[in-house]
């Protein structure tokens, strides 16, 4: 990243009333430190999705980038393909982050189709896209909104396409979603975070990321229309899922890439 970042240190100093986390110009200014130290796999996850979208993505199709902050998902998507492969459209609330992405994507990747809107994700007129992208993103939604608009985004994709859904997860045994919380703030701890930053943090996080279960993803994926649904990625209370719209006639997604060769039958 060439603008400036700063270590996040939001809660490192004890508070008298912990205020709701939200994605504020403080936010904003240390993102990419808070989440290289918070989000198990976070740069891993992003490099696999210019993978995914070299080997998913219909040369020249839209993408979605949706709850962008500052961007990163359609930086991901320019390293691994060319600007005329795809033309990536990053929506987000925060006017700050978005700002912020615009200036990032002008400087790395100025021959890239990348465009960023304000918008609020549960609302948007969606166009066709062969991929949509909701990395950590969901999970702020009130639970309540989240069927209707893994609905719409089915609706949006062209047959072929792929959604691709990471999200901080809850496992449904309570031992092992306890084990799995206590290693994840142990892994924030080894990443430089106080007890007192890890648990200001929790409590600035209550009702605002409210996460669910592995299943209620894939039920809610499913019931949306999505023949197919892998987590391909798991680190912790981490994971990562792609969901395959059928292409007509049944089959589910192909390859848009032409360079691993042909059918070997
Ligand atoms: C954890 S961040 C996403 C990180 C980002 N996708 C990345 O890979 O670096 C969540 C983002 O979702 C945005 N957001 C939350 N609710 C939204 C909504 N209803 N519509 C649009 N953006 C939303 C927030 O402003 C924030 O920037
Ligand atoms: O810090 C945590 O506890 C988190 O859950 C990490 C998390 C996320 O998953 O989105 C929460 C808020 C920030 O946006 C960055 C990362």
């Amino acid at each position: 990243m060439t603008d400036a970042s700063y270590r996040d240190a939001i809660f490192s100093t004890p508070l008298d009333r912990v205020a709701s986390f939200s994605f504020d110009e403080q936010v904003v200014a240390c993102f990419p430190d808070m989440v290289r130290r918070s989000i198990p796999g976070y740069g891993q996850i992003l490099g696999m999705l210019g993978l995914l979208a070299e080997r998913h993505l219909r040369h020249g199709a839209h993408v979605y980038d949706l709850g962008c902050s500052l961007g990163a998902v359609g930086l991901s998507l320019a390293g691994r393909l060319a600007p005329e492969a795809f033309a990536l459209t990053g929506v987000d609330l925060s006017p700050a982050m978005l700002a912020r992405a615009r200036a990032t994507a002008e400087t790395e990747a100025p021959r890239h189709q990348l465009a960023f809107v304000e918008g609020d994700i549960r609302e948007l007129d969606y166009r066709a896209s062969g991929m949509i992208v909701l990395n950590f993103t969901l999970q702020f939604l009130p639970p309540a909104d989240r069927d209707a608009v893994i609905a719409r985004l089915f609706e949006a994709l062209e047959p072929g396409g792929i959604l691709v859904l990471s999200e901080k997860i809850v496992a449904p045994d309570e031992q092992e979603n306890a084990w799995l919380v206590e290693r994840y703030h142990d892994f924030k701890r080894a990443n430089g975070y106080s007890d007192m930053e890890i648990s200001q943090k929790r409590t600035a996080l209550e009702n605002v990321l409210m996460p669910d279960t592995l299943a209620q993803h894939q039920a809610r994926l499913q019931a949306a229309g999505f023949a197919r649904v892998t987590t391909w990625f798991q680190y912790l209370n981490f994971a990562s899922m792609v969901a395959f719209k059928e292409r007509a006639g049944g089959t589910s997604t192909e390859t848009a890439d032409t360079s691993a060769g042909g059918d070997p039958a």
